[in-house]
C-alpha cells in the first residue's frame, strides 16, 4: 500500500474510532446524556479538579462531618458540590430518577423503577387537585412519573441549582411543566407555607441530612393536618455489625462515594418520626425478600464501568471532557463496590419504607 494511502486509511480509522467512543460508546444509558455532555454541573471546567479534592476532603472521614456543628452546617454546600460532580455522569450511566428499586422478574430497569416511585403516590392516595412534595428531587424522575401517574402537582426541592434546570427542561420536554415545580433551596429550611402540601414523600435523599429531625421537622411544618409522608431511606440494616472491618470498610465507602454525613440505623428511622410529631403507619424495609436484589443493575453494568471509565478517559484526553472527570468517575465505581458488597450482606438497604402521617390534632397546638 502506497504511504499516503495507508495514513489516509489510519485517519479513517482513527476518526471512526473517536466517533464510535463518543457517539455510540459514549450514548446514554438511559437516553437523554451523552458523554461529550459531562459538564459538572454549574462548576467551571478549569475547577472541576479542586472541586473533587474539595469534597474528598470533606467526606473522607464521613462520620467527623456530623460530629461538630461546623463541620454540620457545611454539609449542604457540599452536597451541592457533589451533585454538580455527578449529576450529568448519574444521567449518563443510570437515567433521570437517583435511585435503587427491587429487581422485578422480567421487567426492564425503567419499569422497575417506575413501579417504586408509582407506589409512593399510591401510599399517598395523591390525585388530580392535590400539591405534592418532593424532598430532595434531583433531575425529577420521580416527579414526573408521580405527576404522570396520580395527576397531582408535584413541587421539588433541591440544593443544587444545576439540577433545578435539569429537571425544568425534562418538565418541559415531557409536557409536564404545568404540573411540575422545581424549586432550589434547602430541605432543612423549605420556602414553603405551613400546612402547604396535600402530602410529600422522599426518595433516597434525606440521607443527606446530618440530622434527620431538620427535615421531618421540615416537612412535618409544610404538610396539612392529617396528610401522609413517604421516605425511602438509607440505612445499616440489623446485620450490620460495627465491630467486622469488611463491614465497616463497605460502609464507609458507601459515605464517602454518596457525600453522607453518616448512615442512620434502620431503628432510629420511626422513633425520630414521632420525636417531631408523626405517627408511624407502616414501616418495612423493601429491599428484603420477597423483594428481589436491587443491587443486580450495579453488578451487571461491569462491562459497562470499563466501557464508560475507557469513554471518560478518551474524552479528557481529547479535553471534551473537563479535567477532574476520570476521577469522578472512579470514584463512582468504587462506590458501586461498596454498595453492592452492602446490599449482598444484607447490612445495608436504600429503601428503608416509612408512611407516616401529621395527626389531625397536632399535638403542638
Ligand atoms: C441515592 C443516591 C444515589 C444512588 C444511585 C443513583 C447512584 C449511586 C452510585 C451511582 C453510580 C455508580 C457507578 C457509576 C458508573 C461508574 C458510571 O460509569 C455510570 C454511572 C454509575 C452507574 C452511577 C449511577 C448512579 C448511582 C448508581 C445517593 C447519592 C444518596
Ligand atoms: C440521590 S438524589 C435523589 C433524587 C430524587 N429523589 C430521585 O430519586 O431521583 C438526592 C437529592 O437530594 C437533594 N438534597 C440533598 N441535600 C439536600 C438539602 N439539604 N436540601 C435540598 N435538597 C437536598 C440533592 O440535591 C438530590 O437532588
Amino acid at each position: 500500500m502506497e504511504p499516503a494511502t495507508m495514513a489516509w486509511t489510519a485517519g479513517l480509522v482513527g476518526a471512526g474510532l473517536v466517533y464510535w467512543f463518543v457517539w455510540v460508546m459514549g450514548a446514554a444509558e438511559v437516553k437523554g446524556k451523552r458523554a461529550v455532555d459531562l459538564k459538572m454541573g454549574s462548576i467551571t471546567r478549569d475547577k472541576v479538579q479542586d472541586k473533587y479534592t474539595q469534597y474528598w476532603s470533606f467526606f473522607r472521614r464521613p462520620k467527623e462531618t456530623a460530629t461538630t456543628q461546623a463541620s454540620a452546617d457545611k454539609v449542604p454546600a457540599f452536597v451541592d458540590t457533589f451533585y454538580n460532580l455527578v449529576t450529568d455522569i448519574y444521567e449518563w450511566g443510570w437515567g433521570q430518577s437517583f435511585h435503587f428499586s427491587p429487581s422485578l422478574p422480567g421487567r426492564s430497569h425503567r419499569d422497575a423503577t417506575r413501579v417504586h416511585e408509582e407506589r409512593v403516590a399510591d401510599l399517598l392516595g395523591a390525585k388530580p387537585g392535590h400539591r405534592v412534595l418532593d424532598v430532595g428531587c434531583g433531575v425529577g424522575g420521580p416527579m414526573r412519573a408521580i405527576a404522570a401517574h396520580s395527576g397531582a402537582r408535584v413541587v421539588g426541592i433541591t440544593i443544587n441549582e444545576y439540577q433545578v434546570n435539569r429537571a425544568r427542561a425534562h418538565n418541559r420536554k415531557a409536557g409536564l411543566d404545568a404540573q411540575c415545580e422545581v424549586v432550589c433551596g434547602n430541605f432543612m429550611a423549605m420556602p414553603f407555607d405551613d400546612a402547604s402540601f396535600d402530602g410529600a414523600y422522599s426518595i433516597e435523599a434525606t440521607c443527606h441530612a446530618p440530622r434527620l429531625q431538620d427535615v421531618y421537622g421540615e416537612v412535618y411544618r409544610v404538610l396539612m393536618p392529617g396528610r401522609l409522608y413517604v421516605s425511602y431511606e438509607w440505612v445499616t440494616t440489623p446485620l450490620y455489625r460495627a465491630d467486622d472491618p469488611a463491614h465497616v470498610e463497605a460502609i464507609h465507602g458507601i459515605e464517602r462515594g454518596d457525600a453522607l454525613p453518616g448512615l442512620r440505623r434502620q431503628d432510629e428511622i420511626a422513633s425520630i418520626a414521632q420525636e417531631v410529631g408523626f405517627e408511624v403507619v407502616q414501616e418495612l424495609d423493601l429491599a428484603l425478600p420477597p423483594s428481589l436484589p436491587w443491587w443486580t443493575r450495579l453488578k451487571m453494568g461491569r462491562l459497562a464501568y470499563w466501557r464508560n471509565s475507557l469513554v471518560v478517559r478518551v474524552l479528557t484526553l481529547l479535553r471534551i471532557a473537563p479535567k477532574g472527570v476520570v476521577e469522578v468517575h472512579e470514584m463512582l465505581y468504587e462506590t458501586a463496590q461498596h454498595l453492592t458488597l452492602g446490599g449482598e450482606t444484607g447490612i445495608f438497604s436504600p429503601m428503608h419504607m416509612v408512611v407516616l402521617r401529621k395527626p389531625v390534632a397536632d399535638a403542638a397546638e
